[in-house]
């Protein structure tokens, strides 16, 4: 997930890659091992840190324990909602949501070289207004019904295809998406597919989710 990286570096289904968002909350010494087996299994562009309702304490530990597992997989560490922290602790980039204050400020305390990217809905408008603030991605979503989090909105796979034909900027989706259901996802020209439920709580393990989003995305 390099700045910078655009639609037209993509040559088919190998265009669009995994991005792992974590469990809202979790233990992050128990859950290294989950994660670095995890990203053993298959191919993964980015983990992003999404902790809710923790302090900062238990934020930074979290991040000075799991962004090495990732980083030295060479597994882009993004951080959910804080740019502060993620410019502070080594993170590869922030994700921030139309409520999570000022892009474009995020943008200038990231600098270049880090990734920022954007929660857009499924609004034209705030994926334009993503791009002009500075983003690396715009996130569309939430596609499909999810347990994860309480969506108020939601996606349908036309604005994917829409914002593909006329921007360069790479697009994520999320919500609900899985290794049966991501298909039309892939085609309409995601360039990530973000998940946490067909992961982590795979009936199989988190290798075995790991290893269903990869085929599927390679078959789609
Ligand atoms: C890749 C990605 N897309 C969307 C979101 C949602 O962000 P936000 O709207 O700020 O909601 P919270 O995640 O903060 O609950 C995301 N985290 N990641
Ligand atoms: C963080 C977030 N933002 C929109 S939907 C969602 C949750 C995605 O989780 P899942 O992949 O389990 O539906
Ligand atoms: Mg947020």
């Amino acid at each position: 997930m390099a700045a910078g990286e655009t639609n037209s570096d993509k040559t088919g289904n190998e265009g669009c890659q995994l991005y792992l968002v974590t469990l809202p909350a979790l233990d992050p010494r128990a859950f290294a091992d989950t994660l670095a087996r995890a990203l053993d299994a298959g191919d993964v562009a980015a983990l992003q840190l999404r902790l809710k309702d923790v302090d900062d304490d238990a934020l930074r530990r979290a991040i000075d324990i799991l962004r090495p597992v990732a980083q030295s997989r060479g597994v882009a560490f993004l951080l959910n909602d804080r740019a502060d922290l993620a410019v502070r602790h080594g993170c590869d980039g922030v994700h921030l949501g139309q409520g999570d204050g000022d892009h474009a400020a995020a943008r200038k305390l990231l600098g270049p070289e880090r990734t920022l990217g954007i929660t857009c809905h499924n609004s034209r408008h705030l994926a334009m207004e993503a791009g002009e603030a500075g983003a690396d991605y715009v996130a569309f979503g939430a596609f499909f019904p999810t347990a994860t989090k309480q969506a108020e909105h939601t996606a349908t796979p036309d604005i994917l295809e829409w914002w593909t034909e006329m921007f360069e900027l790479p697009t994520v989706a999320i919500g609900g998406i899985n290794a049966g259901n991501c298909g039309p996802l892939v085609r309409a020209g995601a360039d990530f597919l973000a998940v946490v439920g067909a992961v982590w709580n795979h009936p199989d393990g988190p290798e075995a989710g790991v290893r269903a989003m990869n085929a599927a995305i390679a078959a789609a």
